[in-house]
């Protein structure tokens, strides 16, 4: 495999590197005309060590469109910059028609954001009293809420693929043409206004994007020049393809190829000054208990709202408690959010730098939205322990996480907290519902399924898990696919899953969003790894939204519930420097913020 420790200085590859996209621009052009379909170009090349943090904190000045990915088991890190085009599922049935209804409209580059629309699966209204008794599982669930368009997104990828050159050294992980994004937790419910720009499914192929891994830092430039249109048009260029897939190929992306190419590497010579010898994955990991930046973040104050606000969440959790009593539902993941405004902007990379201090065990990431919407471009981010999936030259990885509990004052403490968790039936059962369904779920697909027999802890700074690694081997499959049929596993919808939704569409208000859907990047191979998106959030300006959400099974108990999704809002709200009392917001005002 090759290494590129100590690459080029970044400097010196300004000209030869405008030099070869222009002549893989002149080739592209060729390859797309005569093809009569887009053509991707994509090149790699070794570069010298840069902070991804500084990198991503620069490129809101030159673009807002960018993406940051930091993998928590081993030093790899993604930085996506700009776009050389956008993949777009925009949602079906009831929620495209709610979408259109709900101020979206022409963006700023001017590009409808409509576009066709890809029908999703939607389950009748939740029937405690039909269907078989749960418990008995016979891996014939229904295909999941993204099914239909992670199926889509995968196909109209293969066939961009198809045409597409590729210059990029064999073996580098996250190299050459990567698309990096994310689903929706459920395209069946209608958005919020915060959502706009988060639509079903929404994946870039960055101009730029920069790897830092164990082989090394590597730089990827991309390109998609589509038939019939030359370079430098003004405007938005668009392709749909036959699944209803929408690619834009904004001017930047596919303008004088030496001009994108020279303005990334200027923003990244900056960065690479401004913080030299930086570690991979994010930059420099500071003492626990700093704020990531060398200061703790101070408190601002804020007005927060809690949705839904305690009395509604306890007749949820109710309403739950009935279900699995009828027989109805084995397990519901409900979930919370928090809205906070404060007097001042957030600012998406000290909030990043901050995490990955706190949370170098997760998987750190930051995703532009499409730049509608209100309060300008929205950022999701967060912090997440959970990887949905992993594949990698086809080797499957995921993990069931869940059960919770807090970390103790004092070792003694932690370890007594520890031992319960590991020892409460609730909890185990909690968590073996999600051990059931992924090895349901992979079992048809997958050769010499892995799973650990027992859980073992996950901790974190603020919560401890129980945790469950699962591998495998899967054939000719991209990673598309995976999610489609492992989401959601029970650690965020429940089970059956079906029902699970119905009763969560049906009971939560307000739509999850981008909130326990999946983050994260595959390449033109179908390769990649995507998370869980959870202690996550998204970022407006001044306004945050933050979600959490915890299982609810036989033995639940409304409060400790409560609680349990105020200690998983906490790694998020910390890192925006904001202090709501999580435990007790009363929800007061609810209506008239409109959450
Ligand atoms: C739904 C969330 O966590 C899931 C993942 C780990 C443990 C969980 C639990 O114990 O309830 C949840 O299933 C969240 O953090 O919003």
């Amino acid at each position: 495999m090759p290494v590129a420790r100590g690459g080029a200085p970044l400097s010196t590859l300004i000209e030869p590197i405008a030099r070869d996209l222009e002549r893989l621009d002149a080739r592209a052009h060729d390859q797309a005309h005569r093809a009569g379909r887009p053509a991707v170009v994509s090149f790699t090349v070794a570069a010298e060590p840069v902070d991804p943090l500084a990198v991503f904190d620069g490129a809101a000045i030159v673009a807002g469109e960018r993406a940051l990915w930091l993998a928590p088991d081993e030093p790899m890190a993604l930085v996506a910059l700009g776009a050389a085009a956008v993949l777009t599922v925009e949602e079906g049935g009831e929620r495209g028609q709610a979408g259109e209804g709900s101020g979206r409209g022409r963006g700023p580059e001017g590009h409808s954001g409509g576009g066709p629309r890809v029908p999703v699966s939607r389950s009748d209204p939740l029937r405690p009293s039909a269907g078989p008794p749960v418990g008995h599982g016979r891996g014939d669930e229904p295909a999941g809420p993204l099914a239909a368009v992670a199926g889509a997104l995968e196909s109209a990828w293969r066939s961009l693929c198809a045409g597409s050159l590729v210059d990029a050294p064999h073996g580098v992980w996250g190299t050459g043409p990567v698309l990096v994004g994310g689903f929706a937790f459920d395209p069946a419910v209608p958005p919020d206004a915060a959502w706009v720009g988060f639509p079903a499914a929404r994946f870039v192929l960055p101009e730029l994007l920069l790897t830092r891994g164990p082989q090394g830092t590597w730089l990827t430039f991309n390109r998609v020049v589509l038939p019939g249109t030359p370079g430098g048009r003004q405007g938005d260029a668009g392709w749909t393809f036959p699944e209803g897939v929408r690619l834009t190929v904004p001017p930047a992306g596919r303008g004088p190829a030496g001009e994108g190419g020279r303005r990334w590497l200027s923003l990244l010579a900056l960065a690479a000054r401004s913080a030299p010898g930086a570690t991979a994955g994010g930059g420099p990991r500071r003492r626990a208990g700093s704020g990531g930046d060398g200061r703790r973040p101070a408190a601002v104050p804020v007005a927060a709202v809690a949705r839904p606000d305690r009395r509604r969440w306890t007749e949820a959790v109710t309403a739950a408690l009935e279900a699995i009593a009828a027989g109805a539902l084995a397990k519901v993941v409900l979930a919370r959010r928090l809205h906070v405004r404060a007097g001042t902007a957030f600012d998406p990379g000290t909030v990043l730098r901050r995490l990955r201090a706190e949370y170098p065990e997760c998987f750190v990431f930051a995703v532009a939205g499409d730049g509608r919407g209100p309060g300008g471009r929205g950022v999701f981010l967060g912090a997440s322990p959970e990887r949905l999936v992993r594949l990698r030259e086809a080797r499957l990885e995921t993990a069931a996480l869940a059960g919770s509990t807090a970390r103790g004052a004092s070792a003694a403490e932690d370890e007594a907290l520890a031992r319960a968790l590991l020892q409460s039936p609730k909890e185990r059962q909690e968590h073996a519902l999600v051990v059931r369904m992924l090895r349901e779920t992979l079992a048809p697909v997958c050769r010499g399924l892995e799973i650990a027999p027992e859980p073992r802890l996950l901790r974190l700074r603020n919560v401890q898990h129980l945790h469950t690694p699962i591998h495998g081997v899967v054939d000719g499959v991209m990673l598309p696919q995976l999610v489609a049929r492992l989401h959601p596993t029970p650690a965020l919808g429940g089970w059956p899953r079906e029902r699970a939704l119905a009763f969560i569409r049906r009971w939560e208000g307000g739509s999850r969003g981008w909130y326990g859907g999946a983050v994260g990047w595959f390449d033109h191979r179908g390769d990649g790894e995507m998370a869980v998106a959870i202690r996550s959030g998204l970022l407006r300006g001044a306004e945050a939204w933050l979600f959490a959400g915890c299982g609810v099974v036989a033995g639940s108990d409304p409060e400790r519930e409560w609680r349990e999704t105020a200690l998983k809002l906490q790694p998020l709200a910390a890192a925006l420097g904001v202090e709501p009392d999580l435990g007790a917001e009363a929800g007061a005002g609810e209506a008239a913020h409109g959450g």
